[in-house]
């Protein structure tokens, strides 16, 4: 079956298509301009969209429009570890996303996953099993502009002219019994 699995975070919205676990492609959209979103969706017809969102207020009935069986991410919805995260209506489910895609690909690992977006997040997941929390970072371009702001000689440095990153780290257990 293929599935489309979509992103919508705070500075733009990726996305990928999935044949199983085989990835046909991966490109992005601008929230105002989401035509190479709905292209892929023309050219793929993913049976199922996956949808998480940290945009306030987002609106998915674009997506709906194109694809009936489309599961927007909650605090319910059902995930392969428990969470220790104090206020779970609160956490962006980015985050959690971030977390079950790095336990599918190291099971049974304890791992920090780091996320470098508008914001970087560090989420810390034990033995595949227990999500502890994490920590929100400013991101890049919010540090450039914080360093240039709030000094007198630091120059604004332009983003090189690449596309986000990501990056899905597996460590060694981080607490020893
Ligand atoms: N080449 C780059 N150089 C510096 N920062 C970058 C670069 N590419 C992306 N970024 C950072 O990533 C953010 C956008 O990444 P993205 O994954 O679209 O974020 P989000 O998930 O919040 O929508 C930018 O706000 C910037 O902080
Ligand atoms: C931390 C975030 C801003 C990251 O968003 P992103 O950088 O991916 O756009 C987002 O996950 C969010 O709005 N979180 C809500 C607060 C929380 O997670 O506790």
């Amino acid at each position: 079956m293929v599935k489309i699995v979509i992103d919508k975070g705070n500075s733009s919205i990726k996305f990928g298509v999935f044949d199983k676990y085989t990835l046909l492609t991966v490109d992005y959209a601008s929230h105002d301009d989401q035509s190479s979103l709905i292209k892929a969706i023309r050219q793929f017809h993913p049976e199922a969209a996956i949808v998480s969102s940290v945009v306030a207020h987002d609106d998915f009935t674009e997506i709906q429009k194109h694809i009936s069986r489309c599961l927007v991410m909650d605090s319910r919805t059902p995930l392969p570890f428990s969470s220790l995260y104090k206020t779970p209506e609160t956490i962006g489910i980015d985050r959690l996303a971030a977390v079950a895609g790095a336990q599918s690909l190291y099971p049974d690992a304890s791992l920090m996953i780091i996320d470098a977006g508008t914001a970087i997040t560090y989420e810390i997941l034990l033995d595949g099993k227990t999500y502890i929390g994490g920590n929100i970072a400013p991101g890049l371009e919010m540090r450039f502009k914080a360093l240039n702001t709030f000094t007198s000689k630091l120059p604004m440095v332009s983003k090189l002219e690449n596309h986000a990153f990501r990056a899905f780290l597996p460590m060694k257990p981080l607490l020893q019994e």
